[in-house]
């Protein structure tokens, strides 16, 4: 079904800004400096979780700035929806990741499967050890795993967020800050 622009341009001018920019970024500096402090010398093999992981992985990879590899992983579970279902593999790692240390980034740790999933995956496939970070952690008890992020930039509350790489409808993941749907 084709999108209609104009409810993508009215969903933006009506949603609420729960972090600006600012805020954002200086959430994405404390992780960064976090991270260097633990991961500087680990020769990390980072995966940035498409679509949603792209932003929130450009910033931070510029605040860690030590040597390490970079990777993507393009897996969906919300396919442009606002509720997730099956986890869907589009890409899988590509660089070996026997007896390496890998950093997922993704942008939001919300029920938890897609994370979970992609950690089982590389410990599967013989890593050293897997490290989380995620922009955001939406507070629930919808939890569909038990499982933490080791870095977290924000906390959320629960309602559908898009901006720095969370999608509406495959929508403002540009968007300059935090939004929240109105009304969700
Ligand atoms: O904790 P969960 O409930 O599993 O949700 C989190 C996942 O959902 C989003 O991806 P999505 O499936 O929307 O694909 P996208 O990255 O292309 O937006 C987001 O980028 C996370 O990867
Ligand atoms: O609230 C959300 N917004 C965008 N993408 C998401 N993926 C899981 N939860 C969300």
């Amino acid at each position: 079904m084709p999108v209609d622009l104009d409810h993508i341009k009215e969903v933006y001018a009506e949603a609420d800004c729960l972090y600006d920019d600012a805020e954002v970024e200086a959430a994405i500096d404390r992780m960064g400096q976090a991270i260097t402090a633990d991961l500087a010398n680990s020769n990390p093999l980072v995966f940035c979780i498409m679509n949603g992981g792209l932003v929130t992985s450009g910033k931070l990879l510029t605040k860690l700035n030590f040597p390490l590899q970079i990777d993507y992983i393009h897996a969906t579970r919300y396919r442009n929806e606002t509720r997730g279902g099956e986890l869907n593999w589009l890409v899988k790692p590509n660089t070996e990741m026997e007896d390496r240390n890998v950093l997922i980034i993704d942008d939001i740790l919300d029920e938890g499967h897609t994370l979970a999933a992609i950690v089982e995956y590389c410990q599967k496939a013989g890593a050293k050890s897997v490290i989380t970070a995620v922009l955001v952690e939406k507070k629930h008890d919808r939890k569909g795993v038990s499982l933490d992020a080791d870095y977290i930039g924000l906390q959320i509350e629960d309602r559908y967020i898009f901006g720095y790489g969370m999608d509406y409808k495959g929508y403002w993941r540009n968007a300059p800050g935090i939004y929240a749907l109105k009304g969700h």
